[in-house]
């Protein structure tokens, strides 16, 4: 059975937990937060303001890459939120056995800088901000996924990734 593994993308603040929940509930496929599978080092390194290195990432990125696979054994498609800044980390994430396909959640550092300024409550400084654009490789035209402005609000984000990615016609939208 086929199944697919949407990873909603982009740097810290641009909306991906806000637009994955709209999406899970629209088409009803278990969800996950990659926030929620970071070791503690690494939670640390960015409370402490210090932005994550290609090693640091690797083992995370693997654990979804597992979570998403784990799903898929018996054709469960699923959701998961991912910052997934370089092309490489795509790679590892791609090494699931499901069809694993990308929404970019893009936008300017004035807006999401904005946003994460007024957020609280949450471990990731503003101040890393600028590093995760130094490392944010936009998707390549030969990457299954889209990507749609930030600035709209998220239902419209929601109805734009499903049109692009064609998924309005998945049996389990409602
Ligand atoms: N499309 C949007 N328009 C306006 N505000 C938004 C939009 N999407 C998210 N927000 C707000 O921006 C802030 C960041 O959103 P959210 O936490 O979903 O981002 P994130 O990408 O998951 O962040 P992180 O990677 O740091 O966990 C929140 O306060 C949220 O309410
Ligand atoms: O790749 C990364 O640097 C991390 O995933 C960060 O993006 C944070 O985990 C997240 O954005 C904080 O909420």
């Amino acid at each position: 059975m086929s199944s697919t593994c949407l990873v909603v993308m982009g740097v810290s603040g641009a909306g991906k937990s806000t637009v994955a929940q709209l999406l899970a509930h629209h088409l009803q496929w278990p969800s996950a937060e990659a926030d929620d599978f970071h070791p503690e080092a690494n939670i640390d390194r960015m409370t402490a303001g210090l932005p994550l290195t290609d090693d640091d990432r690797m083992p995370w990125l693997r654990s979804i890459r597992d979570w998403s696979a784990r799903h898929s054994a018996d054709g469960t498609s699923t959701i998961v939120t991912c910052s997934a800044l370089k092309r490489t980390y795509r790679d590892v994430l791609r090494q699931s056995r499901a069809s694993v396909r990308f929404v970019h959640l893009s936008g300017t550092a004035e807006t999401i800088g904005g946003r994460l300024t007024s957020r609280s409550g949450h471990f990731m400084p503003s101040s890393l901000l600028h590093s995760q654009f130094d490392d944010l490789e936009p998707l390549e035209p030969d990457e299954d996924g889209t990507t749609v402005d930030t600035a709209n609000p998220p239902e419209d984000l929601v109805r734009q990734t499903l049109a692009a990615l064609d998924l309005n016609t998945c049996p389990a939208v409602r």
